[in-house]
C-alpha cells in the first residue's frame, strides 16, 4: 500500500470566516495535490461536528462546544476573535434588555455561540432564559422570541439590514457575543478548531506532522492573499469590500495561541458549571 492510498474526509464550514484557512485547498499551486489527499465537503458548523463524531468525516473544522475526549485538536489554526467578532450577534427586542430577556431563538447552525450565550446569561447575568432552536431568519426569530442569536454570514447580513429589521420589529439592542465574553474574562473568544479522530490518520497515510503542516501552510497562504479573498467574496456575499477586509483581518483571529487554549479551557469549565455542555476535563491535542 502506498503511503497515501486513500484520502482524509474533511468537513469544512461554508461561511466567509474560514476562507483563509481553506486557501490552499481551493487555489493553485497546492489545490491539485491536496485534492488527491483530502476529500472536502462544506456544511454548517453544527453539522461538521456531527459528521466527525459519527465517523462520516476524519477531520473537521468544528465548534469547540462539540469537542469530546475522543477528538484531538490539531494545533496551529483556529476561528477566534481577540475582541469584537462581528458575526455573532445577539439581537434583543425592546423593551427587553440583557436582564429581562426570557426567550431566545438560536441559530441551529451554532454549537459554540449557543453555549457562550448560555454561559453569558446563566453565569454572568444570573438569569435562565429559554433557548429555542431556529433557522437563521432574524425577522421570523424576533417575531417569535424576545431575542435572536445569529452566527456567521447570516449575522453579518443582519447587521447590514439592521435598519430594515428594526423598521419591522421595532428598536433592538445588538450585542457582539465575543466582545461580551472578552470584557468579562480578558481572554480571546474561540469558536472553532480543526479536530480529528487520531486513529483515522494512519489508515489514510497521514502523519500528525504532515496534517499540522498542511493546515498551517494553507492558513498562512490564505492570510498572505487577503486582497484576493476580498475580491473573490465581494460578488458572493452582500457586504462591502471594506467590511470583508476588516472582518478577515481585524475581527477573526486565526492562530491557536496559548491564550486561545486557556479560553477554550475556561469556556468548557463554565459551560459545564451551568449545564450548557458536558464536562471536558482535559483538552487532547494531536
Ligand atoms: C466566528 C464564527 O464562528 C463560528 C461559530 C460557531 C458556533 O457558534 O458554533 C462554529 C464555528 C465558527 O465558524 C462565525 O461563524 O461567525
Amino acid at each position: 500500500m502506498s503511503a497515501q492510498s486513500s484520502s482524509l474526509r474533511v468537513a469544512a464550514i461554508d461561511f466567509l470566516n474560514p476562507a483563509p484557512l481553506m486557501w490552499d485547498f481551493e487555489h493553485p499551486p497546492h489545490s491539485t495535490q491536496l485534492a488527491e489527499r483530502y476529500q472536502l465537503h462544506y456544511t454548517q458548523p453544527s453539522q461538521c461536528a456531527a459528521e466527525l463524531l459519527a465517523g462520516r468525516a476524519d477531520l473537521g473544522l468544528i465548534p469547540i462546544a462539540a469537542l469530546t475526549p475522543e477528538l484531538a485538536i490539531v494545533p496551529g489554526c483556529t476561528i477566534a476573535s481577540l475582541d469584537r467578532v462581528r458575526s455573532i450577534q445577539l439581537i434583543i427586542k425592546a423593551p427587553h434588555t440583557l436582564d429581562s430577556v426570557k426567550t431566545i431563538a438560536a441559530d441551529n447552525a451554532s454549537r459554540s455561540s449557543l453555549a457562550y450565550t448560555q454561559v453569558l446569561f446563566r453565569k454572568f447575568i444570573g438569569t435562565q432564559p429559554e433557548f429555542v432552536s431556529a433557522n437563521a431568519d432574524p425577522m421570523a426569530m424576533l417575531q417569535h422570541a424576545d431575542a435572536a442569536l445569529l452566527i456567521g454570514d447570516p449575522a453579518l447580513l443582519a447587521l447590514e439590514a439592521r435598519e430594515q429589521i428594526e423598521q419591522t420589529i421595532g428598536p433592538c439592542l445588538w450585542f457582539d457575543i465575543a466582545h461580551e465574553w472578552h470584557t468579562r474574562t480578558g481572554l480571546p473568544w474561540v469558536a472553532a478548531v480543526w479536530a480529528t479522530r487520531p486513529e483515522a490518520l494512519a489508515p489514510a497515510g497521514f502523519t500528525p506532522t504532515q496534517l499540522i503542516a498542511d493546515l498551517q501552510l494553507s492558513r498562512d497562504n490564505g492570510l498572505a492573499n487577503t486582497e484576493a479573498l476580498v475580491r473573490e467574496w465581494t460578488p458572493r456575499i452582500h457586504l462591502s469590500a471594506a467590511t470583508i477586509h476588516h472582518y478577515l483581518t481585524q475581527n477573526i483571529h486565526y492562530t491557536l495561541s496559548p491564550d486561545c487554549i486557556l479560553a477554550i479551557e475556561l469556556f468548557r469549565a463554565y459551560a459545564a458549571e451551568v449545564d450548557a455542555l458536558p464536562p471536558l476535563p482535559a483538552l487532547r491535542f494531536l
